[in-house]
């Protein structure tokens, strides 16, 4: 694969799953499980399959589904969940085991009452044991955001030298700094001996808002797997989106990094994945929301009406929006107006313009927004014909 190449690791159907009312059947998961193959991920994180049996069928299930992601399974480094996880994934044509245990020192003392030395133990004795049932194993250093950089490195040359094909390091509490988050990749690029021969995973949280820029500053530092949910969704405030960074690398050609992702089917899937999950993202949504393409203030109406990329840096269509919108509400200028009334059957002249446009004002002021059968309504009300119309 090319140095330049980010694989995109979906974890929408275990991180995502585990937002409260989210909660997915296998039927549910299937479905979205065949939509993120179809739409160019490099891996499907299906589940915990210890967590419950209804987990494991669907792990079991999205193995025998999925044509060309690898499909992946999480553990805690022991040996149960390990086994439970290969059992899940025995039909999956590539299958990932992801492990590992937590590595800060909060982790350590009061969820473990541990010691650094036995964490790495367990972390090396989790890694060569799942090695036993797949040879593609991740491995993750939870809470690795919190991790000293020093220890976070012994850890590391541990796992790798037990098998681990993929290093994870989540900020689990999304408590990094983007610039913070960057240099330990750096460090860890730097320090950790048989670095080069894996894959180093950025798993960002967004409690502070930062899971995606501190993703992108991973992979600018030499990180080449993000782990991302479709619409951002995940424990407490989400993940890193998936429909960003994806587009973030598009729309940055000079970052000299590509995914696999068909981005005309970014809309449908987070579509999708809203519906299934009952989980309806908000309108300003970066990439997918509702309102990413709506324009609504004259100015920038104007402008978009004028060309396109005054306003947008992105083209709609290239994330599978049919369209931008031009929305017409008391902010909106005469341009805005004279366009969406031409696209219902009025070539205004700007007498007619300036005579509506008053009226058009004080309707807005009170209606909030002016919709087609509205501009219908004061057209009639000035007399104002359709222009293809012959009286
Ligand atoms: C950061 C993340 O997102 S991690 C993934 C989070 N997702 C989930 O937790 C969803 C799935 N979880 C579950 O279904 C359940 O919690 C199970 C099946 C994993 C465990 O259930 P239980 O056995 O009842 O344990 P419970 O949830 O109460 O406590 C977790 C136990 O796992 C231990 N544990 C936590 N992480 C790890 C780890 N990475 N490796 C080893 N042990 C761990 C804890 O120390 C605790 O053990 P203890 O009771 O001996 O102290
Ligand atoms: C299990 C790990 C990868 C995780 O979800 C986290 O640390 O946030």
């Amino acid at each position: 694969m090319s140095k330049n190449r980010v694989q995109i690791f979906d974890t929408t159907l275990r991180d995502g799953e585990q937002v409260p009312g989210c909660k997915l059947n296998t039927e549910q998961k299937l479905v979205i499980a065949k939509r993120l193959d179809l739409l160019g991920v490099d891996v499907i994180e299906a589940g915990f399959p210890i967590s419950s049996p209804g987990d494991f069928t669907s792990v079991e299930e999205i193995s025998k589904l999925v044509k060309n992601a690898i499909v992946c399974g999480l553990t805690r480094a022991n040996k149960k969940d390990i086994e439970v996880a290969a059992q899940a994934l025995k039909y999956a044509k590539r299958p990932r085991i992801h492990t590992g245990i937590g590595t800060s020192e909060s982790h350590i003392q009061y969820k473990f009452n541990s010691t650094q030395d036995k964490i790495i133990e367990r972390a090396f004795e989790a890694t060569a044991y799942a090695k036993k049932f797949v040879e593609d194993v991740e491995f993750y250093a939870e809470d690795a955001g919190r991790t000293d950089n020093e220890y976070l490195a012994k850890v590391l040359e541990q796992v790798i030298k037990a098998g681990a094909t993929v290093l994870n390091i989540p900020d689990t509490t999304g408590y990094c700094l983007p610039d913070e988050y960057g240099a330990k990749i750096k460090y860890l690029k730097e320090n950790v001996k048989g670095i080069d021969n894996v894959i180093i995973s950025c798993h960002c949280h967004n409690d502070l808002g930062l899971a995606t820029a501190n993703a992108i500053a991973g992979i600018q530092n030499g990180a080449r797997q993000i782990e991302c949910t479709i619409n951002g969704i995940g424990e407490r405030a989400g993940n890193t989106a998936l429909e960003e960074v994806v587009m973030i690398m598009k729309q940055h050609p000079y970052l000299n990094l590509d995914t696999n992702i068909n981005t005309k089917l970014l809309y449908d899937t987070s579509l999708l994945v809203q519906r299934s999950m009952g989980m309806v993202v908000q309108p300003n949504k970066a990439v997918i929301g509702e309102n990413a393409f709506a324009h609504s203030s004259g100015i920038h109406q104007d402008g978009v009406i004028k060309n396109r990329e005054t306003y947008e840096i992105m083209n709609p269509e290239d994330v599978g929006v049919t369209e931008s919108s031009i929305v017409l509400t008391a902010r909106s200028g005469r341009a805005a107006l004279a366009y969406r009334a031409k696209n219902v059957g009025y070539d205004l002249t700007k007498i007619q313009l300036d005579d509506v446009y008053p009226q058009f004002l004080k309707f807005a002021d009170f209606h909030k927004e002016v919709n087609d059968s509205d501009i219908h309504h004061l057209m009639e009300l000035n007399h104002i014909h359709k222009t293809n119309v012959h009286i």
